[in-house]
C-alpha cells in the first residue's frame, strides 16, 4: 500500500544538517523545509484561502481540540471533510488536541486510557483518549494527522518524563492500531523527552520501530530558551530516518526557522505571525515594527522596504496604523498577509540557500539585519 505522503530528500546543504526535500500527498507535492500557517478553527485568521494561495501557503494546520468542542467532527465530516468544509485544496495537518488539553483545558487528570478534562468552552467534563483523538481526526480528513502525545512541561522531572514518554509510546502504539485511513491520512508520532537525551532516543526508537511515515518533535517551544531547543534537536533530528519528514511543532521566528532548518526539521507551524499582527506587530527584514506606535502616523513607506508582498506594494504604514487604531478588520487582515507572506518567502530563500549551500551565510545575514544578534 502506497504512504499517504511520500517524502524525497533532494539535497544536503554542504556545511549543516539542512535538508531540501518533496513531500508529496494526496493534495499536491510541496517543497520543504516548509512553514504552515495555523488555522486553528478551520480558517488562518484574517486570511481567505484565495490569499493563502497567493502567498505561497502549502499545508496549513487545523486543530482536532478546537474542532471537535466546535462545531463537532460530525459536521466537518458531513460537509465532506475539512478541505471542502473550508475550501483549501492544498495540504492540511491537524493537530492531535494533546497541547491543547495541556494548555486550554481546565483541570486536567492524565490516566493510562487517555485524559480527562474540562471543555474550555462550556466547562463539562471530556475525555480524549489515543483511539478518541484518531477518529477525530480520520472524520476531519486531513492529509496528514498527530498522535495524541502529552506535552509535558520542559522543567519536570526526569521520572516524570521517563513515564510520560513511555505513556506516549503507548499512546502512539494505540493511535496506529485505530488509525482507518492509513492509505490516504499520514499518521505522525512526535518524539517527546524534554531536555533528556536517553529520553529523547528512547521515544525515538519507539516510534520509528512502528515505522510512521512522518515525525514531529514535540514538547519544544514551550518555555525553554532557544539554546535549550536548539541543542535538544542536535541530538534528537539524527535518531530519526532520514527518509522520512521531520515536523518541530510550534516554531516559527525567522531565528529559529533558520536554526531548526540547519538542524534538519523539514516542517514547522507556528501561530506567532497572525497572533502579533492581530496586536499591530508586524516581522520585517530590519526587525519587528509596531505599526500603531504614534511615531508612524506620518510614515508613508511600506511596512517593510525590502518586501515585495502586496501589503508592502500598496500600502503605508499610516494607513495600516489608522486602520489597527481604529479597530478596522482590513488592518489586521492586512498585517496578517504581510507576517505570514514575510515568513514564508524566508522559508523560499532557505531553500534556494540550501540548493547553493550558503545556508550559513544566509543565517549572518537574517542575524545581523532582523536583529537577532542585539544583546
Ligand atoms: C507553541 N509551541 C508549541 N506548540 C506545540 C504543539 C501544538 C501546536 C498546535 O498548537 C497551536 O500552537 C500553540 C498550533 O495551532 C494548532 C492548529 C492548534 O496546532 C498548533 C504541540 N502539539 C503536540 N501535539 N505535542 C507537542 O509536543 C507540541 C509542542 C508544542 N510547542
Amino acid at each position: 500500500m502506497d504512504p499517504a505522503v511520500k517524502y524525497t530528500l533532494i539535497k544536503k546543504e554542504k556545511h549543516t544538517g539542512a535538508r531540501l526535500g518533496l513531500l508529496e500527498t494526496p493534495h499536491g507535492t510541496f517543497e520543504t523545509p516548509m512553514f504552515m500557517p495555523v488555522g486553528t478553527e478551520a480558517t488562518v485568521k484574517n486570511m481567505s484561502p484565495e490569499d493563502l494561495e497567493k502567498i505561497g501557503a502549502s499545508i496549513i494546520l487545523s486543530n482536532t481540540y478546537h474542532l471537535w468542542l466546535r462545531p463537532g467532527e460530525d459536521i466537518v465530516k458531513e460537509a465532506g471533510g475539512l478541505h471542502k468544509f473550508m475550501n483549501w485544496n492544498k495540504g492540511i495537518l491537524t493537530d492531535s488536541g494533546g497541547f491543547q488539553v495541556f494548555s486550554l483545558a481546565k483541570t486536567r487528570d492524565i490516566t493510562e486510557a487517555g485524559v480527562h478534562f474540562r471543555n474550555h468552552l462550556n466547562g463539562r467534563r471530556e475525555f480524549l483518549s489515543p483511539e478518541k483523538a484518531i477518529q477525530i481526526e480520520n472524520d476531519l480528513g486531513p492529509d496528514i494527522m498527530m498522535s495524541l502525545d502529552e506535552c509535558p512541561p520542559f522543567f519536570e522531572s526526569y521520572d516524570y518524563i521517563k513515564d510520560s514518554v513511555e505513556r506516549t509510546s503507548r499512546w502512539a502504539e494505540r493511535g496506529l492500531r485505530a488509525h482507518r485511513n492509513p492509505d490516504w491520512q499520514a499518521l505522525f508520532g512526535i518524539v517527546q523527552g524534554a531536555g533528556f537525551e536517553d529520553l529523547r532516543k528512547q521515544s525515538a526508537q519507539d516510534l520509528v520501530s512502528m515505522d510512521f511515515p512522518g515525525y514531529s518533535i514535540g514538547g519544544l517551544s514551550v518555555g525553554e530558551s532557544k539554546e535549550e531547543m536548539n541543542h535538544v534537536l542536535d541530538f534528537t533530528a539524527p535518531f530519526l530516518p532520514e527518509n522520512k519528514p521531520r515536523y518541530l511543532m510550534g516554531v516559527g521566528s525567522a531565528d529559529s526557522l533558520i536554526d531548526g532548518v540547519i538542524r534538519g526539521i523539514d516542517m514547522f507551524d507556528c501561530v506567532l505571525p497572525t497572533r502579533i499582527a492581530r496586536n499591530g506587530t508586524c516581522m520585517t527584514t530590519k526587525g519587528r515594527l509596531v505599526v500603531k506606535n504614534a511615531k508612524y502616523a506620518r510614515d508613508f513607506r511600506p511596512l517593510d522596504e525590502n518586501c515585495d508582498c502586496y501589503v508592502c506594494r500598496n500600502y503605508s504604514r499610516a494607513y495600516i496604523r489608522h486602520l489597527i487604531n481604529a479597530n478596522e478588520l482590513f488592518g489586521t487582515h492586512l498585517t496578517s498577509y504581510h507576517n505570514l507572506y514575510f515568513l514564508l518567502k524566508l522559508m523560499a530563500d532557505v531553500r534556494q540557500s540550501i540548493r547553493d549551500d550558503n545556508l550559513l551565510e544566509f543565517r549572518e545575514h537574517v542575524f545581523e539585519e532582523y536583529g537577532f544578534n542585539k544583546k
